[in-house]
């Protein structure tokens, strides 16, 4: 899922289909902290009640009766600048918290519960300052240099929600880019994938599911875990517009339809540009995908993983040519559950991640 505020779009670092997860909390329970992470809005079934009391989507904390606030601290799925963070509290209307602050971490390696517990205060630094919440609402927390003196326009590997003093929250959304260590961007990479840096930067149409999906890590399970635009009358096509780890050249490429039996695209084409090339051109050029040469022209099945050697079946020259852009075409319409863009960065790449990866560090 991809939020496009003011500036470019960006990523949900926490969201569990990327690969966020809860490490520890120090209390769910009525409800599970994981749902924090669910990508879907939270749901409600008025009737739902167990044998702790009501049922909700959500994180929830008891009452409290003795003094202190309740807490949830979150692995993001890649490490990144975090933007903003949403508090949702879909749902509960008389138990959501009274106010939430939000801090980050660069922890090293990968602590379990244990080690989060024992975390001296020390290493959470601000990122959102204690802010009101109220019930069933998303309240947008902006990461300021007021706000996070330390970590605006840093890295971080995990966040701290903490509610006061208790309640329920239904998602948790960390918006931000990623910053993938430069260690874990050599040989032959996804150049698309949201873990390495990859991005969607918009769509045509995402009105059955969002086109993030393409870019997230495994394979999709069932239908709800791709990308899927709305029946098109109009005689267009449908579209996704990538911005690559960086600029590099491709090898493979995986056109995955699983899960869409009745609705894969008839047609597939990928295009690509180098946005560096061309000077006071490339702007132009940038915003006008559908003239972007030809990658790859493909009639793809349904319900089929492709798996294919651009050197093979590409257009001519296809692995030659750097691209940092690339455009998805599904003519006339139709869903797929992932893209993967295998390839090498360039030098100059590479070395732009490595010094992105040095200015972020706290
Ligand atoms: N009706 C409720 O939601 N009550 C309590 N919560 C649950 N989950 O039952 C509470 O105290 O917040």
């Amino acid at each position: 899922m991809s939020s496009s505020g003011e500036t470019a779009p960006l990523t949900d670092l926490a969201g569990r289909v990327l690969g966020g997860v809860v490490v520890a909390c120090n209390d769910q329970f009525y409800a599970e902290a994981s749902n924090l992470l669910l990508p879907y809005p939270a749901r409600f079934d008025p009737d739902a009640y167990d044998a702790k009391g009501k049922v909700y989507d959500g994180w929830e904390t008891r009452r409290r009766r003795t003094v202190g606030d309740d807490w949830v601290v979150v692995r993001l799925a890649a490490p990144g600048v975090v933007e903003r963070i949403d508090v949702d509290t879909a749902w509960f209307k008389g138990n959501f918290p009274a106010a939430a602050t939000v801090h980050g971490a660069w922890l090293e390696g990968f602590p379990g519960p244990n080690d989060v517990w024992q975390l001296s205060e020390q290493v959470w630094r601000p990122l959102a300052p204690r802010t009101p919440l109220t019930g069933h609402a998303v309240t947008s927390l902006p990461v300021t240099p007021e706000g996070a003196p330390e970590l605006a326009g840093k890295r971080v590997s995990h966040v701290r929600l903490t509610i006061h003093p208790d309640g329920g929250v239904a998602r948790l959304r960390v918006w931000g880019r990623a910053v993938p260590d430069p260690a874990l961007l050599t040989g032959t990479l996804d150049l698309a994938a949201a873990e390495n840096g990859g991005r969607v930067l918009g769509s045509s149409d995402e009105f059955y599911g969002s086109a993030d999906h393409l870019i997230t890590p495994g394979r999709a399970a069932t239908m709800a875990d791709g990308w899927e635009n709305a029946r098109r009358r109009d005689g267009g096509n449908d579209w996704v517009d990538f911005e690559l780890a960086g600029a590099g050249r491709l090898r493979r490429v995986e056109v995955d339809t699983t899960c869409f039996v009745g609705n894969a695209p008839g047609r597939v084409v990928l295009r690509g540009i180098d946005a560096r090339v061309g000077g006071s051109a490339s702007a132009a050029r940038l915003a006008d995908p559908a003239s972007w040469p030809v990658l790859l022209d493909l009639q793809p099945q349904p319900d089929t993983r492709h798996v294919l050697a651009l050197g093979a079946v590409g257009a001519p020259g296809a692995t030659e040519r750097p691209v940092t852009h690339v455009r998805l075409e599904a003519h006339p319409d139709g869903g797929m559950s992932r893209l993967r863009l295998w390839g090498e960065l360039d030098d100059d790449a590479l070395a732009a991640a490595e010094r992105r990866w040095a200015e972020t560090a706290l």
